[in-house]
């Protein structure tokens, strides 16, 4: 059975093969963004008491229509604003309707750590990452063999980039368990089902090692979920349907943030 991340990687590696003909590793390395000192997310997640990570979403393969009227700086100053921690930013265009653009434009907006949101396959798209403006990459196990993990964490620590590795389950986290990363994250979507259940998260929560950031994406709706995920080791919490479908997604990461910080 063929599924999504099948589709997305299958289209990223023609997107990245026509991209490095056009804009060489040299033209990334050259931009005004690539020798700034990052922001780190896992700082701020560590001294934080709500620990939102918001995301920037228009659409995505399970919600074709999300929120397509916004700007992404207004977006991302509203997070900010709001008392996020950091601000998730996606990248893809085909499926994700984002850009670099829009990751560049969020830089231009805000000090807050942004997380570069995209299928990551190949290590020019982790200088991309960092050309246009991110603090952190996110690297998903189920789309990488653990060697690539190891490679591609120690180019973005290279770069001052920290790293986001995303897990799904059991295996895909005890593979991957001797990857230097900052930040693991567990997402409630089912890949393949686009199904999704916090009890992915309670269940890997004890087998990840203590001194791994612990973060909980995707279908958080609720300060319940927060509190309920936080009792599991979680400290931080990627959320962006639940902001993005709003007409102020500033507004509503408060409001959530507000009610976390008063419990
Ligand atoms: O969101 C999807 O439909 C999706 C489909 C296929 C691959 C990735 C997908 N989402 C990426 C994400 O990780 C989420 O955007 C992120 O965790 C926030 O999730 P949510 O709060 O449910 O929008």
């Amino acid at each position: 059975m063929i599924t999504i991340l099948d589709t997305i990687v299958k289209h990223k590696i023609t997107e990245i093969q026509l991209k490095k003909e056009f804009f060489p590793t040299s033209y990334l390395e050259s931009s005004v963004l690539f020798e700034r000192t990052c922001f780190s997310l896992s700082k701020n997640l560590k001294n934080s008491t709500s620990g939102i990570i918001a995301e920037h979403k228009r659409r995505s393969p399970s919600k074709p229509n999300i929120n397509q009227n916004l700007y992404v700086n207004e977006v991302v100053l509203g997070y900010k604003k709001a008392g996020a921690c950091g601000s998730s930013v996606l990248t893809d265009n085909s499926f994700f309707g984002g850009s670099l653009e829009d990751l560049q434009l969020a830089r231009a907006s805000v000090n807050l750590p942004l997380l570069r949101k995209d299928f990551t396959i190949d290590e020019y798209q982790i200088l991309e990452a960092k050309a246009h403006g991110a603090d952190a990459i996110l690297l998903i196990a189920a789309i990488l063999t653990p060697q690539q993990v190891l490679n591609f964490t120690k180019l973005a620590h290279q770069l001052g980039l920290e790293v986001l590795l995303e897990v799904h389950n059991e295996e895909e986290l005890q593979v991957n368990l001797n990857a230097p990363v900052q930040l693991i994250g567990v997402n409630n979507r089912n890949l393949k089902t686009f199904e999704v259940s916090t009890e992915i998260s309670k269940n890997l929560a004890e087998k990840i090692p203590e001194e791994m950031v612990k973060i909980s994406e995707s279908g958080l709706k609720s300060v319940n979920d927060i509190i309920e995920l936080r009792e599991f080791g979680y400290r931080g919490f990627l959320i962006g349907e639940t902001f993005m479908k709003t007409d102020n997604p500033g507004a509503s990461a408060k409001k959530l943030i507000d009610e976390i910080e008063s419990k």
